[in-house]
């Protein structure tokens, strides 16, 4: 993972499927190039094979099944992804929960596979005990905030110094801020309060120009970082 950590979660709107969904990740591609920029893409399950074919970015689940291969119908294991070339997973999103007993075991699994995993938790309490199970990344978002345009660093920003202040103590984890991010004053922000990214969903899927608003948040990413 490179800093400053973009994360864009496509969850399943309109243009998360099919071919706007592969448009859509080549003018995000475009970006990531432009100013140098790693961009994840945490999209469905059904166009991670798709999406990672057509654009060079690391192309994340958004979600694993936590269940061994063999007769469990309808599940996707991290095995299932990694053969449909995603780079890494979500793991725990408020929308997907997963069980806390179930978190150590399938986490070690990801990274056997050689897969990245970005960890989601809903409160700072959370960011220590978890660090220490060795995600790539804890991203931390309230969920009340999400998909409400109102964004974690201007509503609650404690959250997000009290889970900087957790994550140090796990070492070697990055920790990343979402819910509700909108502008690119709400990325700088995030960052300049000590998340090293940010997760993102509606704000860039919902977009009339979804590029024009991951160009914002990039260039807001650098600054915050000290590197535009
Ligand atoms: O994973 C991303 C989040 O759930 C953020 O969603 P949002 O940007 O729509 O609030």
């Amino acid at each position: 993972m490179r800093l400053p950590i973009i994360l864009i979660n496509y969850k399943v709107y309109d243009n998360s499927f099919g071919n706007k969904a592969i448009e859509l990740a080549k003018k995000i591609e475009k970006i990531s190039r432009e100013y140098s920029v790693e961009i994840i893409l945490a999209v469905p399950a059904t166009m991670i094979y798709r999406i990672s074919q057509e654009v060079n970015l690391p192309i994340y689940a958004q979600h694993v099944d936590p269940v061994p291969l063999g007769a469990h119908t309808g599940a996707i294991p991290p095995e299932l992804v990694k053969d449909a070339g995603a780079k890494g997973t979500l793991i725990n999103h408020s929308e997907k929960r997963i069980r806390a007993d179930e978190i150590d075991d399938i986490l070690k699994r990801i990274r056997n596979l050689g897969l990245e995993s970005v960890l989601c938790v809903d409160r700072y309490e959370l960011v220590f005990p978890f660090g220490l199970l060795k995600p790539n990344a804890i991203l931390i978002e309230p969920p009340e905030l999400i998909g409400t345009g109102i964004s974690v660093s201007k509503a609650k920003p404690e959250v997000i110094t009290k889970a900087v202040d957790e994550i140090k103590k796990a070492k070697g984890v990055y920790l990343i801020a979402g819910a509700g991010i909108s502008t690119g004053e709400d990325v700088f922000k995030a960052i300049e309060l000590g998340a090293q990214g940010i997760g993102v969903a509606s704000a860039v899927m919902k977009a009339k120009e979804p590029e024009k608003v991951v160009e914002d948040f990039v260039i807001n990413a650098l600054k915050a970082m000290g590197k535009f």
